[in-house]
């Protein structure tokens, strides 16, 4: 059994007849790399306006995913559906858009330039000003791309999705390589546009970024969804609580006290505190400050980082303090 059967179901079911079809609906997609099974059985449903992380450590397959989704890369098995069409038609109709980590921009063009030119391609795209108020980048029209920072970069390719106005967009990784400034005001820009109703999809590393951002996190490993929840499902899912007191001289007997109670997955003892990790904090509190000489109590929720390792087991993250996975 995996996580995601104890989660309220997000509702892979198709459509019924007369409703809105799903934004995003994926199913059974698989694609290997030789030997590497990149992607192994992924369903995913999205519904129209939903912000989704797409969350998981490099090599997970968010990309081979996306790329997928987008119609770049052909499944080996499965089918993807974006509003009820095949990828190409979607894109081809406007209604998809997506915003990639790197390339397809004209270093020597001006910011303005890139975006009239781009607007050009299109039958029909929203205002030139208005896409580039919504980046925030109306400010620095006049310079030349090249010099612009990587920050800047990508809300202008941000700026340039939202030209035919899509239902849905689609970000692969879109903050690699930009200080925290740079990723909060990339991020204040794209929340304030889905708040207008648009479906966002986005894939990060960065815990913070899907925690902060997301309505929903979909956790990846290994190809496959090993979690799909809001973030504080995914969290309370893996970890319950860390319940701390100040208790001194507790003995191996007491420590076991603490043990046997219901919900409790570990006790440690660090000087004169005692944290114990439970699924019941209240009943942990109740036990201390009514069996115990536990004083200075202290609840806490334990973060998006330790839910992600509880659930894909993967060793290989940083210790950096952006909370990304390496
Ligand atoms: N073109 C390719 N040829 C061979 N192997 C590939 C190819 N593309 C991806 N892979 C492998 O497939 C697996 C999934 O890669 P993918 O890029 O989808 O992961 P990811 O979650 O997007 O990682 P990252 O965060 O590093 O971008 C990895 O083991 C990767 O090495």
């Amino acid at each position: 059994m995996t996580f995601t059967d104890t989660l309220p179901a997000p509702e892979p079911a198709p459509a019924p007849v007369g409703t809105v079809p799903l934004a995003i609906d994926l199913r059974g997609l698989h694609k290997s790399f030789g030997t590497v099974r990149a992607v192994d059985g992924i369903d995913l449903a999205v519904r129209p306006g939903e912000v989704v992380a797409f969350l998981g450590p490099n090599g997970a397959g968010k990309t081979t995913t996306i790329d997928m989704l987008l119609g770049l890369a052909r499944p080996d098995a499965g089918t993807v559906a974006l509003h009820g069409m095949d990828p190409s038609r979607a894109i081809a109709e406007g209604r998809v858009s997506a915003v990639m980590q790197s390339g397809g921009l004209l270093k020597d063009l001006t910011v303005l330039e890139t975006v009239q030119l781009t607007a050009s391609f299109f039958r029909a795209t929203r205002s030139v000003a208005e896409v580039m108020e919504r980046a925030g980048i109306a400010d620095i029209g006049a310079r030349q791309v090249g010099k612009c920072s990587g920050g800047q970069q990508q809300r202008l390719r941000f700026a340039l999705a939202l030209l035919p106005d899509p239902d849905v967009l689609v970000l692969d990784e879109p903050t690699t390589g930009m200080d925290v400034e740079g990723r909060r005001d990339f991020w204040n820009a794209l929340r304030a546009d889905a708040a207008r109703g648009r479906t966002i999809l986005f894939a990060t590393h960065y815990l913070e970024e899907a925690d902060a951002y997301a309505d929903r996190i979909v956790l990846v490993s290994h190809g496959r969804v090993v979690a799909d929840g809001s973030a504080a499902q995914v969290k309370n899912l893996a970890s319950g609580r860390l319940v701390s007191a100040r208790l001194a001289g507790l003995d191996e007997r007491g420590a076991d006290a603490l043990r046997t109670l219901p919900g409790v997955q570990s006790v440690e003892v660090r000087g004169d505190r005692v944290l114990v990790r439970t699924q019941d904090s209240d009943g942990v509190a109740r036990h201390l400050l009514t069996a115990t000489t536990a004083s200075d109590v202290e609840i806490t929720a334990r973060g998006l980082e330790d839910a992600f390792l509880a659930l894909t087991g993967d060793t290989t993250r940083t210790d950096d303090t952006t909370g990304s996975l390496a």
